[in-house]
């Protein structure tokens, strides 16, 4: 028989969470090079995207690629602790699940710096040689 969680979900416990995951967004960007650099690529189109006073309509698509790719790399740090702990010596499935973490990671930068591109592109090479 499954086990039922009648536990009822208080304003207390929904605060507690939100400060686990603040605290873990936290540890993955103060631990991980990879995340400082996408914290500074974000915060750098950010601050573009204000300069070239980007239309309302172009900011959900970078607002989401930077939530995208910051969002896989805090998942790609924690397959790649849960791998060590549960690996702690090399294995050729330990390596196939980092790799496979890594790669997801890979594939939202790539899509990402295209919409970047396409986004920020014209309006800035106008900006500056329009
Ligand atoms: N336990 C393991 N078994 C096999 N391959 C591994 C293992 N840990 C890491 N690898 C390989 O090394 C790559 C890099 O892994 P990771 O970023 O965790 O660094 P690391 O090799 O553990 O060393 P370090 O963290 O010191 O750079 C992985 O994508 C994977 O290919």
């Amino acid at each position: 028989m499954s086990r039922v969680n009648n536990r009822k979900p208080s304003a207390g416990s929904l605060y507690k969470s939100f400060g686990y995951a603040l605290r873990g967004l936290g540890r993955v960007i103060v631990s991980e090079r990879n995340m400082k650099i996408h914290t500074a690529v974000a915060a750098c189109v950010l601050a573009l995207a204000a300069w070239l006073r980007l239309p309302a309509e172009d900011w959900p698509p970078l607002l989401i690629c930077i939530g995208m790719v910051m969002g896989l790399e805090a998942m790609n740090s924690a397959v790649e602790r849960a791998v060590d702990l549960a690996s702690p010596g090399r294995h050729e499935l330990a390596g196939w699940a980092k790799d496979a973490a890594a790669g997801a990671v890979l594939i939202a930068a790539v899509a990402a710096a295209g919409v970047g591109l396409l986004i920020l592109g014209p309006p800035l090479w106008s900006r500056l040689f329009g």
